[in-house]
């Protein structure tokens, strides 16, 4: 039961009591109300540069709360909008509900839920490294994309290949096929949202300036099913992993800014 963080005691609406960041300031994800969204022309004239590589994906592995692809970063580097400085991918992993649920995403639109959310880490390279990074309050910098049901995504369904190879917390595999993480980018990544924010996980730390595409990702309802095959620690044993997604927080004294009019 302990090692399930959402499973555990009452699950994120407990997270406080470890972590009272949990009741901070900037807290992450958040609802995102388009009526009170702030277009920022200095982030259309300064567009982003998101940069990727084919060689950028070395493994994967199950963390007992998601899958995470990771890189070395090589060639994969974040710049531009809402940043002030270069970051560089360090990995990818998702949140998502339950079977016939509405539920999954972890920021929602104007109350809305997706099935899914991907987020695509990068840390500030004005640190040494990710760990250094991770509780500095422009430490990181996310990619959130959602998924919807519609027509099937290859590339990501080449990604869920590997999930039979990782049946458990701790397991890892090798990724020894080119993978750019490009292709989990939707058609139109010009119009995103921008706010500062924290981790959605403990530690909860508020290091985050997040970046929220307003496109979806078209995924196949099969390939959202396929992440409930990843295989996580329950009060009852181990069983399906889905749920793994933390419910907006208040937006408290913070303006979501948007790229685009
Ligand atoms: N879900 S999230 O993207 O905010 C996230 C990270 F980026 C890194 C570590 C924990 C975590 F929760
Ligand atoms: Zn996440």
């Amino acid at each position: 039961k302990r090692g399930n963080i959402y499973l555990s005691g009452a699950g994120p609406s407990a997270w406080h009591e470890e972590y009272p960041v949990a009741k901070g300031k900037r807290q992450s994800p958040v609802d995102i109300n388009t009526n009170k969204t702030k277009f920022d022309p200095k982030l259309a004239a300064d567009p982003l540069t998101i940069r990727f590589s084919d060689s950028c994906c070395q493994s994967i592995v199950n963390t007992g709360i998601s899958f995470q692809v990771t890189s070395n970063g090589a060639g994969c580097e974040l710049s531009g909008g809402p940043l002030d400085s270069t970051y560089q991918f360090a990995q990818f992993h998702a949140h998502w509900g339950a079977y016939l649920k509405t539920t999954g995403s972890e920021h929602t639109v104007d109350g809305v839920s997706y099935p899914a959310e991907l987020h695509l880490v990068h840390w500030n390279t004005k640190y040494d490294d990710f760990k250094d990074a991770v509780d500095k309050p422009d430490g990181l910098a996310v990619i959130a994309v959602f998924f919807k049901r519609g027509k099937e995504h290859p590339g990501f369904g080449k990604i869920q290949d590997l999930f039979s190879k990782i049946p458990a917390k701790g397991a890892k595999v090798n990724i020894d096929f080119e993978f750019n993480p490009g292709l989990l980018m939707p058609p139109d990544s010009e119009n995103y949202w921008t706010y500062l924010g924290s981790l959605t996980t403990p530690p909860l730390y508020e290091s985050v300036t997040w970046i929220v595409m307003k496109e979806p990702l078209e995924v196949s309802v099969e390939q959202i099913a396929i992440l409930r095959t990843l295989l996580w620690e329950t009060p009852n044993g181990v069983s399906q992993m889905y749920n793994n997604f933390r419910p907006p927080v208040p937006l408290r004294d913070r303006v979501i800014r948007a790229s685009f009019g």
